[in-house]
């Protein structure tokens, strides 16, 4: 499976989401989802973050990418982007509600365990790759390069 996240930060903020089904529901993550056929990465993050938050991204770009070996989805490959402007006005769907956050206060206790381990590193610009094994929710191996080209 390819999917994508968005992390959209301006003024001292990080616009996360608090999912309301799918994967993941009910942890705090970004904006993204699963590539439709025929999409590029950068296409279909657009495409979510306006589904999820009905709002448009400035110049995505793309920070990381991530691979997990989960124990019912053996390899899921999800490219990153950061931007940092929007139009549109963030927007409770029936997909997510809209959390803006202090870039000191992110709630990595409320999202995946792997987050804590290269949300940093897009908040400070750093490119990377992190490659994780979950068995469940408890995440069981990582390893991160950073300095990536993509
Ligand atoms: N371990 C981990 N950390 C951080 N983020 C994620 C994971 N595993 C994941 O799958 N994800 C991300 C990757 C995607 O952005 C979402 C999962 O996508 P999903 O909600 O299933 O995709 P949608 O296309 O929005 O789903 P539906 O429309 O089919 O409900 O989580």
């Amino acid at each position: 499976m390819h999917a994508t996240l968005m992390f959209i930060v301006r003024d001292g903020q990080v616009l996360l989401i608090e999912k309301k089904r799918g994967l993941g529901a009910g942890k705090i993550n970004g904006p993204g989802g699963k590539i439709d056929p025929g999409e590029t990465p950068l296409q279909a993050i657009i495409r979510e973050t306006q589904e999820e938050l009905c709002i448009t991204p400035h110049t995505p770009r793309k920070l990381g990418e991530l691979r997990f070996a989960m124990s019912d989805c053996p390899d899921i490959l999800c490219h990153v982007y950061r931007a940092d402007d929007f139009t549109g006005t963030p927007t409770e769907t029936d997909e997510a509600v809209p959390v803006w956050t202090r870039l000191e206060e992110i709630p990595y206790q409320r999202m995946w365990e792997d987050d804590r381990h290269w949300l940093p590193l897009l908040l400070d610009e750093q490119t990377f790759l992190g490659k994780f094994v979950f068995e469940g929710e408890r995440m069981l191996w990582k390893e991160i390069t950073t300095g990536v080209r993509w």
